[in-house]
């Protein structure tokens, strides 16, 4: 599962790209700097994990991770092609989720592609092109259905009617995100037609340094616009974080956050927003050679669950052993837990909570 940076350019992508991960992406004030995609795969920022390394004491701890990547700008026409639009709309399509970034600050010095500082315009260009991209795909499919529909076969003609609606909501200018269908439908016809205006988006206000801590005027702009779209909107002196993610010094970094205002990194925040916007959460497993957080599907059972450390857990699944994480760090220990009488024995129809600490017992 993957989140990608999607943006006009020269909004400060790869800037952002560059507070969140350790693998460092070209960014310059001009426009097109980004062509190919930069890849980052970055920890998911999770007190409880320090946590359970204090009452376990570990060999070693290991984070869940969330891969981010940093996608070229588009303009105004990249879906006809314009700034090599098609190639990044590929790139775009290969994601699971979009951390959409907008300009919300002055600055005479940084070019903007449009002339001047519009967050609001620069995400309908942006939604446009997403949505002429999907029209694109719509009626690529309906010409290939059409032809089954009209000689009677019902499920050409069911199909025809899901994207009949979609096509006649793009064409207003909605995304697909916004629509309602059945379950059935979305499964067969939806979901398998991967359109772009369909992944879950969060959107990033790229903010001065000023800003940081209560935004600004594009930012209530910006909150105003999509109030009824039900997705965060997240603030982040991008600039200003990537600067402070260059200093090496852990507390040299905690005195410049303090000083715009922060106890951490509104980009921990922002790593912590896509991974729940990629629908994922983390379980435990928490011994003394390892303590480690895995990620999994919300709604993943408990064989899915172990399926993730290894095949073999999921087919040879028994049970598993669950304790919850308040559970274990009331008691402070797994014996503890146990005898109080907490920890629970979970079969296969299990769903995991997030903050399991879980033990899976298998055989193979
Ligand atoms: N909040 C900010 N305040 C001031 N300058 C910023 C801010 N965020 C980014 N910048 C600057 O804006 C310029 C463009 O940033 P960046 O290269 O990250 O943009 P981009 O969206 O990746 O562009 P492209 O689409 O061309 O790859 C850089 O000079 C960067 O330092
Ligand atoms: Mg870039």
């Amino acid at each position: 599962m993957k989140a990608g940076i999607v943006g006009l350019p020269n909004v400060g992508k790869s800037t952002l790209f560059n507070c969140l991960s350790n693998a460092k992406a070209q960014s310059a004030n001009f426009p097109f700097c980004t062509i190919e995609p930069n890849i980052g795969v970055v920890n998911v920022p999770d007190p409880r994990l320090e946590k359970l390394e204090s009452l376990v004491n570990p060999e070693r701890v290991l984070p869940a991770t969330v891969e981010i990547v940093d996608i070229a700008g588009l303009v105004k026409g990249a879906s006809k092609g314009e700034g090599l639009g098609n190639q990044f709309l590929a790139n775009i399509r290969e994601t699971d989720a979009i951390l959409h970034v907008l300009r919300c600050f002055d600055n005479d010095n940084i070019v903007h592609v449009d002339g001047n500082v519009n967050p609001i315009r620069d995400k309908e260009t942006i939604d446009m092109e997403l949505q002429l991209k999907d029209l694109e795909t719509v009626d690529k499919k309906l010409e290939k259905v059409k032809r089954a529909a009209k000689t009677g076969n019902k499920d050409a003609q069911k199909e025809e009617a899901v994207l009949l609606q979609i096509k006649a909501a793009l064409e207003a200018g909605t995304s697909v995100r916004a629509l309602e269908f059945s379950e059935d439908d979305y499964e067969d016809f939806v979901k398998p037609a991967q359109f772009i205006t369909e992944k879950p988006v969060m959107y990033v206000c790229n903010v001065d340094e000023g800003s940081a801590v209560s935004g600004n005027e594009y930012v209530e702009k910006v909150r105003e616009a999509v109030k009824d779209e039900k997705a965060e909107v997240l603030v982040l002196a991008v600039g200003t974080e990537a600067d402070i993610n260059e200093l090496e010094d852990y507390e040299e970094r905690q005195m410049f956050l303090s000083d715009i205002g922060l106890d951490e990194p509104g980009s921990s925040k922002l790593i912590r927003a896509a991974y729940k916007l990629l629908n994922q959460q983390t379980y435990f497993t928490a011994g003394v050679k390892e303590v480690r957080a895995w990620t999994v599907n919300i709604g993943a059972t408990a064989p899915q669950a172990a399926g993730v450390i290894h095949s073999d857990f999921e087919k040879g699944f028994i049970r598993a052993e669950v304790i919850g994480y308040e559970d274990y760090v009331t008691y402070g220990s797994e014996s503890k837990v146990k005898e109080a009488g907490k920890m629970r024995v979970e079969g296969k129809n299990y769903i995991v909570k997030d903050g399991d600490v879980m033990h899976f017992l298998f055989n193979v």
